[in-house]
């Protein structure tokens, strides 16, 4: 910014600008800098400008493209043909809609001085950027520094004090500074007809709009120096290596999928010995257990649970110092069918939206949430990714729309599920639902339902009816599970529960998360859960079931 403003104040610039300004008196201009490189789009911001002017003959005669093309870094025949076509459409534009005194494009091929440059900058009213493809590209900013010119610049050329300043920008969405520049009119370069009206309404909104629009841009420019870049990037790598040191690094992966993770010390593997030995010690029990890929494995075909996991289940459930539930993203129906033989078992389906303690009582369900209109805004939307997605599929819930993408080529069907969930979450804005990705899904559900918010219901309850737990177990692979191991925890340290339980929260699979323990994977969690059931099998055989009979005392 201080060299700009250092250039500003050159006399020379001061007597660039005023000959521009004599030059297209009476005319506006609108100014390019580019380097003459096929990703540039010139060409394409020449067709808009040409369309431009055939679209609104008022503007024949008055709207001027400076073009400047800095020379060519690179020889190739690409540049080469860039070079003419640059040429060729721009004589057939000069050649159609010029008049005397007036040439609607200029292009200034020759190198010039930054004053010089810097002159055109900030005669301009209009400066597009229409890139197919860039970095950063700094041409907005030096266009808003030079827009706002300094003290000196104004005397030089006369410009009365307090005089406001404007500035408009056409910037493609392509540009690495694009999301920096809220109030500039961002356009897709390949849209010849949208650049054509986003010039268009750059030349022509109201003054105090320009000047609204120059004022934020000028504002965001000032504060965002080199000083503020390199705290910010100071800060932010501080922030990735607080704790480095304390943590350990595991490789995890292969080729594409290989990526290094930093996981805690704390974090470790869930020794069954030491959660039997605190389950056998305790006597009021909350355990937790979410479905997909924790109970039942991410990868099986059949999805109902075999008979070995019903069997464990049944036996927790029939201790009586147990409350045991599933915690599920998926729908009652068919969990109420594959858990019909655990009448003690208690659901909690759609990720809480339905409760209900077990198989002889009803469905409790949300109260808080509004109907389910936003289904017609979001299937169709699923709808275009199914389309586009061999493999993938839609699921309907009462509640809840998922897109799975489990069968469909796994690096294509991450991407689309990337881009489904953008898409989603800006279509869905105003609705009352969230938009979260799963283990090959993309799920909209209503806000305010939770898997954490089912744990701490549940925690409340059994502290209500006079029985805080004093053992909680809560097991999930996903993401939707990471709530339940926060709102424990949370529940532990917080005026919830009176007295703290054994807590193991615990997930599937090595990988960052907010539970303390970690299981390999559902063949560890059904061991781990065989072992809780044999110790409640074993007590329930060891106590004394004797009768004692006085009649038979003599
Ligand atoms: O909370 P969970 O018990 O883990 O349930 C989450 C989702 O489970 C189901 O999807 C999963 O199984 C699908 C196969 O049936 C598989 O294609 C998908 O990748 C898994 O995420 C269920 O269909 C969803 O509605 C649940 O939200």
């Amino acid at each position: 910014m201080g060299r700009l403003e250092s250039v500003l104040n050159q006399s020379s610039t001061a007597i660039k600008v005023k000959e521009i300004q004599e030059q297209f008196i009476g005319k506006r201009l609108i100014l390019g800098v580019d380097d003459m490189d096929v990703f540039k789009g010139i060409s394409l911001k020449l067709l808009a400008m040409e369309q431009l002017l055939q679209q609104h003959p008022e503007l024949q005669g008055e709207l001027v493209l400076v073009q400047i093309v800095n020379p060519a870094r690179s020889t190739g025949k690409d540049v080469q043909e860039a070079i003419k076509e640059t040429k060729l459409t721009a004589r057939r534009i000069n050649e159609n809609y010029s008049s005397a005194g007036y040439t609607p494009v200029i292009l200034i091929e020759n190198s010039i001085p930054l004053h010089e440059k810097i002159a055109y900058y900030a005669t301009a009213q209009c400066c597009i950027v229409n890139a197919v493809r860039d970095g950063m590209n700094l041409v907005p900013y030096k266009y808003i520094v030079c827009r706002q010119g300094t003290p000196k610049m104004d005397k030089a050329i006369n410009v009365a004090e307090g005089y406001s300043r404007t500035s408009m920008l056409v910037v493609s969405e392509f540009i690495g500074c694009s999301p920096s520049l809220s109030g500039a009119i961002r356009v897709n370069p390949w849209d010849i007809d949208a650049v054509a009206e986003a010039l268009h309404l750059a030349v022509t909104v109201p003054d105090t709009e320009k000047q609204l629009r120059h004022e934020k841009h000028y504002r965001y420019v000032s504060s965002h120096d080199v000083a503020y870049w390199a705290r910010s990037f100071m800060q932010d790598l501080e922030r990735a290596c607080k704790d480095h040191y304390s943590k350990r690094c595991w490789g995890i992966g292969f080729g594409l999928s290989f990526r290094v993770i930093s996981l805690s010390p704390n974090f470790r593997k869930l020794s069954i010995d030491h959660i039997v030995s605190a389950y056998r010690r305790t006597n009021r029990r909350a355990i937790f257990l979410d479905y997909d890929g924790t109970i039942v494995p991410q990868t099986s075909i059949n999805r109902a649970p075999g008979s070995e996991v019903l069997s464990i289940l049944k036996n927790l459930c029939s201790d009586p110092k147990n409350t045991v539930f599933i915690v599920s993203g998926r729908g009652r129906s068919s969990l109420s069918e594959w858990f019909a033989p655990c009448e003690n078992l208690g659901i909690a389906a759609e990720h809480g939206y339905f409760i209900r303690w077990n198989k002889n009582q009803d469905w409790e369900s949300c109260p808080l949430v509004a109907g389910v209109d936003w289904k017609r805004i979001a299937e169709p939307v699923m709808q275009l990714y199914t389309e586009t997605t061999d493999g993938s599929y839609i699921e309907a819930k009462e509640t809840a729309l998922v897109w799975h993408h489990q069968d469909a080529d796994p690096d294509f069907g991450s991407c689309q599920a990337l881009e489904l969930l953008d898409h989603l979450e800006s279509v869905l804005a105003n609705e009352p639902v969230v938009v979260k990705r799963g283990q090959h899904i993309v799920e909209v559900k209503p806000q305010g339902i939770s898997k954490g918010l089912v744990s701490e219901k549940i925690l409340t309850t059994m502290v209500n009816d006079g029985k805080p737990p004093d053992f909680v177990m809560c097991i999930g692979d996903d993401r939707s599970d990471e709530d339940m191991f926060e709102s424990i925890s949370s529940s532990a340290s917080s005026a919830v529960l009176p007295v703290t339980p054994e807590m193991f929260a615990c997930t599937v699979g090595q990988k960052p998360s907010k539970a303390k323990y970690y299981l390999e994977d559902t063949s560890d969690v059904i061991r781990m859960l065989q072992g809780l059931s044999t110790a409640s099998s074993v007590k329930h055989r060891f106590v004394p079931q004797i009768q004692v009979s006085f009649d038979s005392v003599a």
